[in-house]
């Protein structure tokens, strides 16, 4: 005992000596015990962030995401809709008389019917004392298209008889073979004494295709030597009302155009276009004999129905196909007759005006700054002080009739409905009417471009991208101050101008009769084109007469919005531009208006992170070299895990060269090549998955150099990918007809918590597996498209042309709609 207690005295001084000699061993061990204890609470964290993104064993939790007062929107002004008329226009291919349709869309807000504006009269036919005298002509080797000819006569007669219009005279079916050619394809045929000079002639021609020397190679041959004879006028059959040409093929030993499907028929549709001078009343239908001839042949029947009646109404051949035209036209042809032709009409009218007002777009950025008066201005309204609050104005039009901004944008081929919202055509909707391809909506969610509208709500936006092209043309503002339209006066505006902007391709060479057919019937819905559409007070109301429409929504918003954000109503895919990865890189990009731009933006992110089980969830990544793309993807991955989306499309930006570009600093060494936007990819891939997030390469669309990278717990089935989208049943889920998978933990009666069905997931409209062509690694064109290569004079033509006009369009379509 006495002995330990002499030892307990010494234990000091034995420790002292023992931390002398080890003191090195013993801190060394000690920092690697503390570096293993934090690495391994570091790891447990991973796994548990891990678990966020696979499907949530139900119920979803909600999360709680704090809204800043300033950032709830302003009171609003509501106006009257005057606009009463359902512009639906899924049956329009068939013809009626007198052409009025049950309103379909119930009306938020009902008004004054207006009358339609004058038709234009067609410049050679009276239709008070002129009479349309059909001509049916048909070639036949075998008898399949006497056939075909024989009931398309009977039915047309039919629908003749039974009063489609007084003006109309029974069609005569004419054999071509029988008939001489000069009396009919050098001139018109002249009027009797009977007829006194009042019938005016339409042609319909249904031919078959032979790839030997039939009469069929002569008919051709005759036509081109009329147009080329000098003694005869170039467009000898200008007289006529209209033409329309089918043509009759075999799929099965000429699969495709290119190989020869219907190429008299195509041939014989570009020789009368330029022999009437551009009469093209309907677009060439092609029907397989051995397929889907008399489906086809009956979509054409029922267009060409419609110009009829349109021309006996005395509104000619309706927008956008010229009562007469250069008749020395060449394939230029394609590109003549375009949006853009009424956008400059347009305009003109607005020169003739107001004189020397708008000359062009880049006089326009001066003017804009020198008439403040008539521009709205962009101010920055975000305070946070009182003191500074903006007095409150008497609500304005945001995009009066009478500005340089509605000039600058119907130059550019918009249409502005109301005094807020607009709609436009884009490139790949005209594509897809001519067959050549859609975007890369179709590759990765089935989205057909020509069943596609580009629209937007608001016009005015809260920041200035440097990429964006109508950067100087379009209003800004951060708090909404003008006043306001009602959604379904939007929403007839919208489709109404959509509808007139398909009937204008009409006329264009290449655009496929069945695909104009389907085009009559909007299908989806991208609102994003320019502008916010979020800032929109009615946005919601105006979702919701789309989806009872079968309209699909994919709506982009910039996260600058919060409020907007968080009330919206789930829409069929909810986009957020993802423009930057810090908020140093997002001030030079967007050039936010909003002072807190990235709190809001932040919050968004939040917000989206929260919905993600309600809606399917997209980062819009558009990649600008020297701006956002470098050193960048850790920043990209940082914000993907704060999120957590369904999607991240992230494609290159297109440059638009114009002057607000180049002020911006934005020139062509700014465009990435896909092959830095593959690169990029696969290194944000990379780093996500560092981080345990299980995203993948899911689908490229090389052509808008746009990759998609998916989640792949979510939307991969039997190792699959599923990023296309089961619309129809997205439609069903909205109308409550399907009941959806989402379930909360509420509370019930007595108290205590219980599971429900609040609504549905994305997982529920799931649609097919992503095609094959479109996967990543495959490129993303569709096969059954055509890749049109031309070569010689007319691919120069054609090509110079599109490059002019498609200019615009292409800029909107890669960076505006996404
Ligand atoms: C010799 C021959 C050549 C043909 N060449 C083509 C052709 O180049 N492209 C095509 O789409 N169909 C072609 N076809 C299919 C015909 O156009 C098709 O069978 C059509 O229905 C014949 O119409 P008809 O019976 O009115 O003569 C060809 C058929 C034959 C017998
Ligand atoms: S680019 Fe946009 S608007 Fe055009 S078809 Fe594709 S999704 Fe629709």
């Amino acid at each position: 005992m006495e002995r330990s207690h002499v030892e307990w005295q010494l234990l000091p001084s034995e420790l002292l000596l023992i931390w002398h000699t080890h003191r090195i061993p013993i801190l060394l061990s000690a920092v690697s015990i503390l570096a293993i204890a934090r690495l391994t609470l570091y790891l447990r964290g991973r796994r548990e962030k891990i678990s966020a993104s696979p499907i949530p064993s139900s119920p979803v939790e909600k999360a709680v995401i704090e809204l800043k007062p300033e950032w709830l929107p302003e009171n609003t002004t509501l106006t009257p809709s005057v606009l009463n008329v359902d512009n639906h226009a899924e049956e329009s291919t068939i013809a009626k008389l007198p052409i009025l349709k049950a309103k379909r869309v119930p009306k938020t807000v009902k008004g004054r019917k207006l009358s339609p504006k004058a038709p234009k009269r067609a410049s050679s036919f009276d239709h008070t004392t002129d009479q349309v005298q059909p001509l049916l002509f048909f070639s036949s080797l075998s008898g399949t298209t006497e056939r075909f000819a024989g009931e398309l006569h009977k039915q047309i007669s039919t629908w003749i008889e039974e009063g489609s219009s007084s003006s109309l005279l029974p069609p005569q079916l004419l054999d071509l073979s029988y008939i001489e050619h000069d009396d009919y394809f050098v001139s018109p045929p002249k009027p009797t004494p009977e007829t006194a000079g009042n019938v005016k002639y339409f042609y319909l021609i249904l031919l078959p295709t032979y790839n030997i020397d039939t009469v069929l190679s002569n008919f051709l041959e005759n036509l081109q030597e009329t147009h080329n004879d000098f003694r005869i006028d170039t467009a000898p059959l200008s007289s006529l009302l209209g033409y329309s040409v089918f043509g009759f093929g075999d799929k099965e030993g000429w699969p495709t155009e290119e190989e020869g499907f219907c190429s008299q028929a195509k041939e014989v549709d570009k020789w009368m276009a330029r022999l009437t001078g551009r009469k093209r009343a309907y677009p060439v239908g092609m029907g397989d004999v051995k397929g889907d001839a008399k489906h086809r042949l009956h979509e054409w029947r029922n267009g060409v129905q419609e110009a009829l009646v349109e021309i006996c109404e005395g509104r000619g051949l309706g927008v956008g196909v010229p009562g007469s035209g250069d008749p020395a036209e060449s394939d230029e042809e394609d590109v003549a007759e375009d949006s853009e032709g009424e956008a400059s009409g347009s305009t003109k009218k607005i020169k003739s005006k107001k004189s020397g007002r708008v000359d062009d777009l880049e006089d326009l950025g001066s003017m804009i700054n020198s008439d403040p008066a008539e521009t709205p201005i962009a101010i920055d309204f975000t305070t946070y002080s009182k003191s500074t609050k903006p007095q409150p104005q008497a609500p304005k039009e945001m995009v009066p009739v009478s500005s340089p901004t509605h000039a600058a944008l119907t130059k550019q081929g918009y249409s502005i409905i109301g005094s807020h919202s607009g709609v436009k055509i884009c490139r790949w909707t005209k594509s897809a009417l001519r067959g050549r391809g859609s975007c890369y909506k179709y590759s990765f969610y089935g989205i057909a471009s020509h069943l596609c509208m580009e629209a937007t709500p608001s016009l005015s936006c809260s920041n200035k991208c440097v990429f964006c092209w109508r950067h100087g043309t379009n209003p800004v503002g951060t708090t909404w101050r003008w006043i306001t339209d009602a959604p379904d006066t939007i929403f007839d505006g919208i489709t109404e101008a959509h509808y007139k902007k398909i009937k204008m391709m009409k006329g264009v060479p290449g655009v496929r009769a069945e695909r104009f057919a389907e085009a009559m019937r909007i299908r989806h819905c991208a609102l994003s084109l320019v502008g916010e559409p979020i800032f929109y007070p009615h946005i919601n109301e105006l979702l919701s007469i789309m989806h009872k429409n079968r309209i699909s929504t994919f709506l982009v918003c910039n996260a600058q919005h919060p409020a907007q954000l968080a009330s919206l109503v789930p829409v069929t895919q909810l986009y957020v531009s993802i423009d930057a990865s810090n908020k140093d890189s997002l001030r030079k990009i967007d050039r936010p208006l909003h002072r807190d731009f990235w709190e809001r933006f932040c919050a968004c992110l939040d917000i989206l992170k929260a919905r993600r089980f309600e809606q399917r969830t997209v980062f819009r990544l558009t990649l600008v070299k020297g701006f956002n793309m470098a050193d960048e993807v850790r920043g990209y991955a940082d914000l993907v895990e704060r999120a957590l989306p369904g999607f991240v499309e992230v494609k290159g930006v297109t440059y638009c060269g114009t002057s607000a570009a180049g002020s911006a600093g934005l020139t062509m060494q700014n465009v990435p090549f896909y092959e830095e936007v593959q690169a990029f990819v696969t290194a944000l891939e990379a780093e996500l998955k560092s981080r345990g997030l299980d995203y993948g390469l899911a689908a490229e669309h090389a052509h808008s150099c746009c990759v998609l990278l998916a989640d792949r717990k979510r939307f991969q089935r039997n190792g699959k990918w599923v990023t296309r989208i089961d619309f129809e049943r997205f439609f069903d889920l909205w109308e409550g007809g399907v009941q959806g998978t989402r379930v909360e933990k509420v509370k019930g009666e007595d108290g205590v918590e219980v599971e429900k069905v609040v609504g549905w997931r994305p997982e529920d409209y799931l649609g097919d597996d992503t095609p094959e062509w479109a996967l990543w690694g495959n490129g993303g064109f569709d096969p059954r498209d055509v890749r049109v290569k031309r070569k010689g004079k007319a691919a120069k033509a054609e090509a110079r042309a599109l490059e002019a006009v498609e200019a615009q369009d292409a800029q909107e379509a890669e960076s505006g709609c996404g």
